[in-house]
């Protein structure tokens, strides 16, 4: 027999989550409005000039990752044309064959120095901030020519710290990995929006 809590403890959990959510997305709001504004410039600039996105990142970032390729690829709200994106978390023959082979965090900067070119741009998710494959792909990132939008949480990690200037880290104001992918969404979900209603207008 599961040892659930009663449904009413259950029930009171589930609305202090939602509250933590909340909290987290408006305190997000707060700090990081404006830079969500510059990321998406970024990212448009980037599209425009001919270049492409890569991304990547580790559990439920490497989900985050794909989303964000999978609404660039094909579409976020709008019917409008598909943009190049790609997500270094999604080849399973070339994933483990660099884990096999060099070592896991070279997962992504292996991909890096096979994909990236001067101008594209690497989003970089991670909520601690501190994944040694994500941090390799920073440098590798940089190595290319390319810039970095970074998605990290808590203190910003080693990912921060290994940012130049050009590059923009996006900080979810939350130290608990969930609230952090939670805000993760929200953000990919913004830059999406913004690169849609730049290419098309504004919607209604
Ligand atoms: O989704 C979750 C927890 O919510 C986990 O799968 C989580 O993504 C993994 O532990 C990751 O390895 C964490 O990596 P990072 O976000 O610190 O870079
Ligand atoms: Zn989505």
């Amino acid at each position: 027999m599961p040892n659930d809590a009663p449904n009413n403890d259950r029930a009171r959990l589930i609305a202090t989550l939602f509250e933590d959510s909340a909290r987290a997305n408006a305190a997000t709001l707060e700090t990081m409005q404006d830079r969500l504004v510059a990321a998406a410039d970024q990212l448009i600039a980037c599209l425009e000039d001919g270049h492409k996105i890569l991304s990547c990142g580790n559990g439920g970032s490497a989900g985050d990752a794909q989303h964000f390729s999978s609404e660039l690829i094909n579409r976020f709200e709008r019917e409008r044309r598909a943009l190049p994106a790609i997500a270094l978390t999604t080849e399973s023959s070339t994933l483990t064959a660099i884990a096999n082979d060099y070592d896991y965090d070279r997962l992504f900067s292996r991909q890096i120095e096979a994909l990236g070119q001067r101008g594209d741009i690497l989003l970089a998710i991670s909520t601690s901030g501190n994944s040694a494959n994500v941090c390799e792909a920073v440098t590798a990132a940089h190595a290319r020519g390319m810039g970095v939008i970074a998605l990290t949480g808590k203190e910003g990690g080693r990912i921060a710290a290994l940012l130049k200037d050009g590059d923009c880290e996006l900080r979810a104001a939350s130290s608990s990995t969930a609230r952090i992918q939670e805000m993760h969404l929200l953000f990919i979900h913004c830059l999406c929006r913004l690169i849609e209603d730049h290419l098309l207008g504004a919607a209604d």
